[in-house]
């Protein structure tokens, strides 16, 4: 017999399904998933911290996880919702089942969730917060619950997932039967803020031939001084970016000294740096078919795309020129300075996963890393 779950949610709805993973009680804000392949690669990205994931694609498990799908040491999502789950997996890189890793992982699922209601509600209504519960409370206590939950912008969650000491990244491409590529990068040297880095920004940087440095947000500025990195990188990372003030601080003190590039939480860090604001989405944008506009080529990319906040473009300054919107909503996707070597894009070019389109950004950015560097 399946042990029975409810997730509810706070404008007072419910599901009934079924509980797989962990057992126990989770919380936190809902965001939908359109990608159709990648749970693995979702599951481990820091930046769902603080959030519930529900997959639209309806079969979710049915390869298993493995040891090399990963974006960070440890599962990240504070739960994962989704219609139908695999017990059995089948996949010759497969070690274990989803149900497996997120018990190991300790992070609570739920399946049997008629999650197209459930997105069509997150549509309308916006990011909703939630609880899942296997621990047989009634749907009423579990409204009151989900009422409880604070908001994701109160919340203090890059120290949750950065890194608490620098270290030296070496993992470059994955190449069939030889696993991911060891590359000892001698120059540029890239100083990544880890805000909650995924692995896959860091082995594009490496692929391109960087000495990719990896440092905790505190530690940063004191690094950037007595180091003199090449080029600084900033992460992606969960949370609202408006709390981020060392990020912004870092941005205002090095913009024009040496190139900066920001990914996802990183873009909306170097708008906020150099005088926009940020606000937060109806309910984002989480998925791998984002198609994004260069507005400098015309050329479309498909992306990949996990954030809640985004740059409002009528905040930023005249030195400020957006490089790429998408083409759904139209919201900001890239950003650059007009004079400085600043840029920043919202979507994730490392893709994973997701379409490979954007790869371009990382070679164009150790480009600039080793000009500044000569
Ligand atoms: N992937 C990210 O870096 C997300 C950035 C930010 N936390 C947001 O939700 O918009």
């Amino acid at each position: 017999m399946k042990k029975k779950a409810i997730l509810a949610l706070e404008d007072g709805t419910y599901f009934l399904g079924y509980s797989f993973g962990a057992e126990g009680e989770t919380q936190g804000e809902l965001v939908f998933n359109t990608s159709m392949t990648g749970y693995q690669e979702i599951l481990t990205d820091p930046s769902y911290r603080g959030q519930i994931v529900v997959m639209t694609y309806t079969q979710i498990g049915n390869y298993g996880v493995n040891e090399e799908d990963l974006e960070s040491g440890k599962v990240q999502v504070n739960g994962f919702v989704v219609k139908e789950v695999f017990f059995r997996y089948s996949n010759w890189r497969a070690t274990k089942s989803l149900d497996e890793y997120l018990k190991e992982n300790g992070v609570v699922g739920i399946a049997g969730i008629d999650t197209r209601a459930l997105v069509k509600k997150i549509r309308e209504h916006g990011v909703i917060r939630g609880v899942i519960s296997t621990n047989n409370i009634t749907p009423e206590e579990a409204v009151k619950k989900a009422r409880q939950v604070p908001d994701i912008s109160e919340l203090d969650l890059i120290q949750e997932v950065s890194t608490r000491e620098s270290y030296l990244w070496k993992q470059g491409e994955w190449r069939l039967s030889e696993g991911y590529i060891e590359t000892e990068g001698e120059k540029p040297t890239v100083a990544v803020v880890d805000f909650g880095v995924k692995f896959n920004i860091l082995r594009r940087l490496a692929s391109e031939g960087a000495k990719v440095v990896v440092v905790p947000p505190e530690e940063a500025f004191d690094f950037a001084k007595k180091e003199r990195p090449d080029a600084l990188f900033l992460s992606n990372g969960p949370g609202d970016p408006q709390r981020v003030v060392e990020g912004i601080r870092l941005v205002r003190e090095f913009a024009g000294k040496i190139p900066i590039l920001g990914i996802c939480l990183g873009c909306q860090i170097v708008g906020l740096a150099l005088g926009g604001r940020t606000y937060k989405l109806k309910f984002g944008h989480h998925g791998g078919n984002h198609p994004v506009k260069d507005l400098k080529t015309g050329k479309v990319e498909i992306t990949a795309q996990n954030h809640n906040f985004a740059i409002d473009p009528d905040s930023l300054p005249s030195e400020v020129e957006i490089t790429h919107i998408n083409l759904l909503d139209e919201t900001v996707e890239g950003i650059r300075h007009k004079e400085l070597p600043i840029f920043a894009v919202q979507y994730h070019p490392e893709n994973s996963p997701g379409p490979h389109d954007s790869y371009y950004l990382f070679k164009a950015f150790v480009d600039m890393a080793k000009r500044a560097g000569q």
